[in-house]
């Protein structure tokens, strides 16, 4: 592929930085760029390519697919539309709507959350009520809280839309389904009549994903729009029910999986960012005869930056080990089988949260390790804080999916007290409680994590049984106990988190050179340290450490940030981001931060005139006494 092809790669790229652009201005480049990238992206080889031309356009579409797939108005179409076509429509429904969507015939968003509410979804008011008359569905939103309210791309994108709404037949609530909606002219883009779209405004974050509102005013589909792999209307009206009325929640389980592996390649950039800005960025004068260090040999500076190398590692052993489970439970799911599903949606209430919770944090603390320059926006990291924040609330609330987490927790706990046996991730629950002594190996705080998992859920059992022995409703006992069943979710989750980390590790260091190994055993180390130190009141309390336990494992943890000092350019330079993909004054491989932030600074449409038209107009007379 000849080097102007690659700079078409270029050509997605802004000359003028999106942070100069209007909110209408963002969206339309966003459009462009996203067109741009899906023509890139689908560029098709042809048999004459030599293998080296071949190589070039695969990179080259692996490049544009990793700039674009965050923040598009087509995001949703990808993560969610497809998905919920794949694992939600029939044979027929997947063959005629998969080659259309595959082919960008059509772009589609996935719309559920409504005005009035996102994570109570049995709440959800748009009707689907069936006429058999017509044999069709007429889709209506009864009060503005029934509004659709947030789907990505809903707003000026899409055409088709995936809708989430209440089931009536004949007057009866048969729940909440999925409806293939189309919501634009194919032709015209004009809203179809009874159909009532716009943009939900500017948002923290995602400013180019054009989320939308959605109002329908007795808009008419015809019943082959149902998507009915889990449950069918028949033509007359017969409602036949799923196997499982949780299957229609098929798709969340599938991006609560995916945004696992999303926070480790977040975290991966902020991280590349932060820790080359602070190898380049020399500051103060610790030592009179020597001349300024470089920032990253602060100590201080290492344990901001090096846990986040080491998590973005974790998340992503953790997300390819759950893939795998996600796999195996949906072929099981296909085969009517549904006995895995409660412990995958569980182990999904688990690391989605921990996974997103940790990743915001450590992408702020990225931001902050970088002073003054990394406040401003062309460092790139608040951006990416923005797009990782919001995985905190979207694809269910954290505390929420914590909270269902305990759910199955309690679940499990009370089953094994009744002799009931536990079974995958759940298993090491029947194990002992009480740790013998404090064993400082790898393997031992694991298994101290282990434990304060076990002791948290039994004693948030024994506080739930007391409030009900109290008196209490099951429901309030549980919203009374509810900071301790998250705090048993996180404590279950911390655990899985590290001893899937620690196993799959050890997994891949036989095929590891020694050095890689001895570096990457380094990571898993440190982050096994880092959280016994940072979750070191619950050691103490369930895990028998000393205070002289506790001394040992901080010295052991600056000796760890010590060893890794030498390989930490060389572990984030691993990961391997073009500079396109970073696109950051401070993370560019080169490392030449000061000149590309005077580069970016004389972008600003500021810096086109020396003096601003305000000077005349207001601040000269202001100045003279004459305003
Ligand atoms: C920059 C990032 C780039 C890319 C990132 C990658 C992808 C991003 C893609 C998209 C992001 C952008 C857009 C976001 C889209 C959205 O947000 S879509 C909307 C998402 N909404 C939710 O997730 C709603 C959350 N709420 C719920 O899931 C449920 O309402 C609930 C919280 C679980 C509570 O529901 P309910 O009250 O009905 O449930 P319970 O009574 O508590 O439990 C009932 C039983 O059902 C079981 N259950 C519940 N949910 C599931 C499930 N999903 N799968 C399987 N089973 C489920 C639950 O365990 C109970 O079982 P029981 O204990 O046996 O009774
Ligand atoms: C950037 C972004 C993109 C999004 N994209 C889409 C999309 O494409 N399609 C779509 O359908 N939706 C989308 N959403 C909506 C998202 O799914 C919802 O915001 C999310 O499910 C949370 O619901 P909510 O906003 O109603 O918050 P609420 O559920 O109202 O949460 C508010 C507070 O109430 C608490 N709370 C709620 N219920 C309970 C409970 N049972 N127990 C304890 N506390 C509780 C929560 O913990 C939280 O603190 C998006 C959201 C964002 C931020």
């Amino acid at each position: 592929m000849d080097e102007q092809k690659v700079l078409s790669i270029k050509g997605l790229l802004d000359d003028t930085p999106e942070e100069y652009l209007s909110h209408k201005e963002k969206y339309e480049n966003s459009i462009r760029k996203s067109v741009l990238f899906y023509k890139t992206l689908h560029s098709t080889e042809d048999e004459n390519m030599s293998v080296d031309e071949k190589t070039k356009l695969n990179f080259r579409n692996i490049v544009t697919s990793a700039i674009f797939k965050d923040n598009s108005p087509f995001m949703l179409h990808n993560s969610m539309f497809i998905p919920t076509i794949m694992g939600q429509g029939t044979d027929e429904q997947r063959e005629y709507w998969m080659k259309r969507a595959k082919n960008m015939e059509i772009i589609g968003t996935y719309a559920q959350t409504e005005l009035g509410h996102g994570t109570f979804i049995r709440g959800l008011e748009t009707q689907a009520t069936y006429d058999p008359d017509t044999e069709e569905f007429v889709l209506h939103s009864p009060v503005l809280s029934s509004y659709k309210w947030w789907p990505g791309g809903l707003a000026h994108t899409a055409n088709y839309c995936i809708v989430m709404a209440r089931l009536y037949i004949k007057g009866k609530s048969h729940g909440i389904h999925p409806f293939m909606v189309q919501i634009r002219d194919e032709e015209t883009h004009m809203p179809l009549p009874g159909i009532k779209l716009g943009e939900i405004g500017a948002k923290l974050g995602f400013n180019t994903v054009n989320n939308g509102f959605l109002g329908f005013e007795n808009h008419r589909i015809s019943r082959d729009r149902m998507l009915m792999k889990n449950a069918q209307v028949l033509k007359d009206g017969t409602f036949v029910a799923g196997s499982n009325s949780k299957l229609t929640y098929g798709t969340m389980v599938y991006v609560r999986v995916l945004i696992v592996s999303n926070m480790a390649n977040m975290l991966a950039k902020a991280v590349t960012i932060a820790l080359r800005y602070s190898a380049i960025r020399r500051q103060s004068q610790p030592k009179p005869d020597e001349p300024e260090p470089q920032i990253l040999d602060y100590v201080t500076q290492q344990h901001k930056l090096f846990i986040a190398i080491a998590s973005s590692h974790a998340f992503y052993m953790n997300a390819m080990w759950l893939w795998e489970i996600y796999y195996s439970v949906s072929l099981q799911l296909a085969s009517g089988k549904l006995d895995n599903l409660p412990e995958l949606h569980a182990l999904a209430c688990c690391l989605k949260p921990l996974s997103t919770i940790d990743a915001t944090a450590m992408i702020e603390k990225c931001r902050l390790a970088c002073g003054g320059h990394g406040y401003m926006l062309s460092a790139n990291l608040a951006q990416t804080y923005g797009l990782a924040t919001a995985a905190y609330t979207y694809e269910g609330e954290n505390t929420v999916l914590l909270l269902q987490a305990a759910r199955s927790l309690v679940k499990a706990w009370v089953g094994h007290v009744k002799g009931r046996p536990l079974k995958g991730t759940m298993a090491y629950l029947a194990g002992d409680s009480t740790v013998k002594a404090w064993d400082g190996s790898i393997d031992g705080i694991i298994q101290s994590f282990k434990v304060v998992a076990i002791r948290k859920i039994s004693s948030v059992v024994k506080i739930l049984q007391d409030y009900e022995k109290s008196g209490l409703s099951p429901e309030d006992a549980w919203n009374k106990a509810s900071v301790f069943l998250t705090a048993a979710s996180e404590a279950h989750g911390r655990a899985v988190l590290l001893s899937v980390y620690k196993s799959e590790m050890d997994k891949r260091a036989a095929v590891l050179s020694p050095p890689l190994r001895k570096v990457l055993l380094q990571l898993v180390d440190l982050y096994v340290t880092y959280w016994a130190l940072e979750k070191v009141g619950d050691m103490l309390l369930y895990a028998s450490i000393t205070d002289k336990d506790v001394d040992e494992l901080q010295r052991r943890y600056i000796e760890l940030l010590a060893a890794i000092r030498p390989n930490a350019v060389g572990l984030v330079d691993a990961f391997d981001f073009r500079d396109e993909i970073l696109n950051s004054t401070l993370g560019a491989y080169d490392g030449r931060a000061y000149e590309r932030l005077m580069e970016e600074a004389m972008k600003s449409p500021l810096n086109a005139e020396p003096v601003n038209q305000t000077f005349h107009k207001y601040l000269k007379p202001f100045m003279r006494g004459k305003l």
